[in-house]
């Protein structure tokens, strides 16, 4: 491995021991309870050969919470989810999840520790219907093995039955109750991004990690996700950690914003603070948002 590049898929590594943060929380304005810390980001810095894609960034996520990253394009956002994800290990710094500093580790058993995520360009099977692409978000949780799963016996049997009943749930949740033979190469662009945020929750993460939910969305689908957004944390309990370009939504949605500029933290706060702050307002926003 170089040491200019970031490791990718690194070498496997026991989890570590999981225990909940007990730091203080907070009550919101609308009265959701935020929790203490689940995930701590320390220095972190991520080099592609010359390329600086993070530098030296520090910032948390508190159970609960919506946390937004924005920034300009290029800015290192998607990086930094790559990073929080397992995908890229960084050059330097240290990523804690849930009171535990994070060994390297393959992205699929970070997935194992609580973490699901959707991506900027929508990753699911096309030809497969939408209830079995949902149902593969649970793959990371299945336990029974091969053999038992072909002879369709014990332990898979009843495993298959529990995860059908909580795939079942979410497809009720998201209201995509009509569409859930269709295969998915046949939905529109909206009802694809609504089956990803569906398959990242039937892994019932800790913390969902979206990569610009609104991309390419009309209004009206926007206004959905939105609400779906916002139910999933409330319902659930669910953290999440979002990059978006829209700042109407990442201003309403979100409980704090972190804001990258040329792979640098050039604010951190509220919505509020973030529109107020004038690094930012130079840099990205351009006039302060109402
Ligand atoms: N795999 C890679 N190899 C080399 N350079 C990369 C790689 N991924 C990202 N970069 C570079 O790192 C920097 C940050 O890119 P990144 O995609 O993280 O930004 P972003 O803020 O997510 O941008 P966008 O909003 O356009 O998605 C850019 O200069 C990009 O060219």
């Amino acid at each position: 491995m170089s040491p200019t590049s970031p490791t990718i898929l690194s070498e496997l590594a026991p989890p570590p021991a999981a225990p909940a943060p007990g730091t203080d929380g907070y009550i919101t304005a609308d009265g959701r309870k935020i929790g203490g810390v689940l995930m701590d980001l320390r220095h972190i810095t991520l080099r592609f050969g010359g390329v600086t894609a993070i530098k030296d960034i520090s910032f948390d996520i508190r159970e609960g919470e919506i946390r937004a990253i924005i920034g300009p394009n290029g800015a290192g956002k998607s990086s930094m989810m790559n990073v929080m994800s397992g995908f890229y290990v960084p050059q330097e710094g240290e990523v804690w999840f849930r009171g535990a500093k994070r060994p390297p580790m393959r992205p699929y058993q970070v997935a194992r520790q609580g973490l699901a995520r959707t991506f900027q360009n929508i990753a699911l099977f096309d030809g497969m219907s939408v209830l079995d692409n949902i149902m593969t978000g649970r793959l990371t949780m299945m336990k029974s093995s091969l053999l038992e799963q072909a002879l369709w016996w014990g332990r898979a049997e009843a495993e298959e039955t529990r995860h059908r009943e909580q795939v079942e749930k979410i497809i009720d949740f998201l209201e995509i109750q009509n569409i859930r033979k269709t295969p998915v190469g046949r939905l529109p662009y909206g009802l694809k991004k609504r089956v990803e945020l569906a398959r990242a929750l039937a892994a019932e993460p800790k913390l969902l990690m979206l990569d610009e939910p609104m991309a390419g969305m009309n209004v009206e689908e926007k206004e959905d996700m939105s609400r779906f957004i916002l139910d999933v944390n409330d319902e659930f309990g669910t953290t999440i950690a979002l990059i978006e370009h829209d700042m109407g939504v990442v201003m309403d949605l979100s409980d704090r914003v972190v804001v990258m500029d040329y792979g640098r933290k050039i604010g951190d706060g509220t919505p509020d603070e973030v529109r107020n702050n004038q690094e930012v307002i130079d840099a990205y926003l351009g006039v302060a948002h109402d």
